[in-house]
């Protein structure tokens, strides 16, 4: 008897750009060009023609389960306290990728989709780096070359505000990181005040910790969460979009006496790419291989962008 064929099992379905864009169905493109010109980071090329490819049929289908996570928790009530009423629960996205991806403008263009429809008027937006341990600390335990990794982030505040807002409490505040001082910034916060959705976006949402051997279980960011995007590219793709943004940015904000690099701005330009470089190899390109990507399975939805910064691949969780 013939043996059977080795059968390739994925827990994803993979589209092209193309047959993702028909997940759009009638869903009305209501963000301008102005707007995502807007919204869009540094050296990203994102328009208005790949929200409508990408981001609508996202949009539409994160809608799809906030709307279903909105009307099990009004069933649920029904059991807790009879009358199917209480104070609902953000619905908690979580967006993963490396450094350098495009992860922040993928957050802001979902922010704004996600507004528009009914059931999620109210959309917040918080990342990850408001809670690395502020530059003193880092100095102090030798981890300012480790920034991005697990270690340079206080976890425990990261999942005591993830519970306080999935406990439904009013104005939690997020510290807040500033990348032009590339430090914490003292006592400045963000305010969150029962948003419909909440999307945390950071390098290392996704990662998992190892069980204590107390038997005492600290949940994972992860677990905070109802839906995760993973935004993924080729290393080397991801490598050069950080160096652009490097130079781009050593014309620009490196160029304020306030900038943490601005000394980079007075280097020659090989010396500045030379910088650029090492900072990549050494610490970015270290943490996506030991730390990010390593996350990507985990993720609901992965988004994959060629070497134009567009997407042109969908994975879909199929359970
Ligand atoms: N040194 C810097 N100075 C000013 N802005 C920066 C600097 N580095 C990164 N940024 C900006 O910070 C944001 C987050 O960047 P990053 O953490 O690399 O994630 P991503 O590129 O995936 O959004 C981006 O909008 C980027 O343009
Ligand atoms: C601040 C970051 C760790 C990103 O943080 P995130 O918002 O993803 O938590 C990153 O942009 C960074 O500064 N990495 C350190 C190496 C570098 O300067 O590129």
């Amino acid at each position: 008897m013939d043996q059977l064929a080795p059968v390739k099992y994925s827990p994803y379905r993979v589209f092209s750009a193309a047959e993702w864009a028909r997940f759009r169905a009638d869903t009305p493109l209501t963000l301008t060009e102005d707007e995502v010109a807007r919204l869009r980071s540094l050296g990203d090329p994102i328009d208005l023609d790949e929200v409508a490819r990408i981001y609508l049929a996202v949009s539409r289908l994160i809608s799809a389960h906030v709307e279903s996570s909105q009307l099990l928790f009004r069933q649920r009530q029904r059991f807790l306290s009879g009358n199917g009423a209480g104070q609902k629960t953000p619905f908690i996205i979580g967006i993963a990728g490396s450094v350098a991806v495009g992860k922040s403008t993928t957050a802001r263009i979902l922010k704004e989709l996600l507004a528009r429809w009914p059931s999620s008027p109210k959309v917040d937006l918080v990342t990850t780096d408001g809670f690395l341990y502020p530059n003193a600390v880092l100095e102090a335990d030798g981890l300012m070359r480790r920034k991005g990794f697990p270690e340079s982030y206080d976890v425990g505040k990261i999942l005591r505000f993830l519970s306080d807002i999935k406990a439904g409490r009013a104005k939690v505040e997020a510290p807040v990181y500033s990348h032009f001082v590339y430090d914490v910034m003292p006592g400045k916060t963000v305010v969150v005040d029962r948003p419909d959705i909440l999307i945390f976006e950071g390098l290392n949402v996704l990662q998992v910790r190892e069980m204590p051997k107390d038997g005492n279980a600290i949940p994972f960011v992860s677990d905070f969460f109802d839906i995760s995007i993973y935004i993924d590219a080729e290393e080397n793709d991801i490598r050069r979009w950080y160096i652009e943004r490097f130079m781009s940015l050593r014309e620009t904000a490196f160029r304020e006496a306030g900038s943490f690099f601005h000394r980079y701005s007075k280097v020659s330009e090989a010396e500045a790419v030379a910088i650029a470089e090492d900072l990549w190899a050494a610490i970015n390109a270290k943490n996506l291989h030991e730390n990010i990507l390593p996350t990507r399975p985990r993720a609901d939805l992965i988004l994959r962008k060629s070497s134009d910064h567009l997407i042109d691949q969908v994975a879909l969780r199929k359970l």
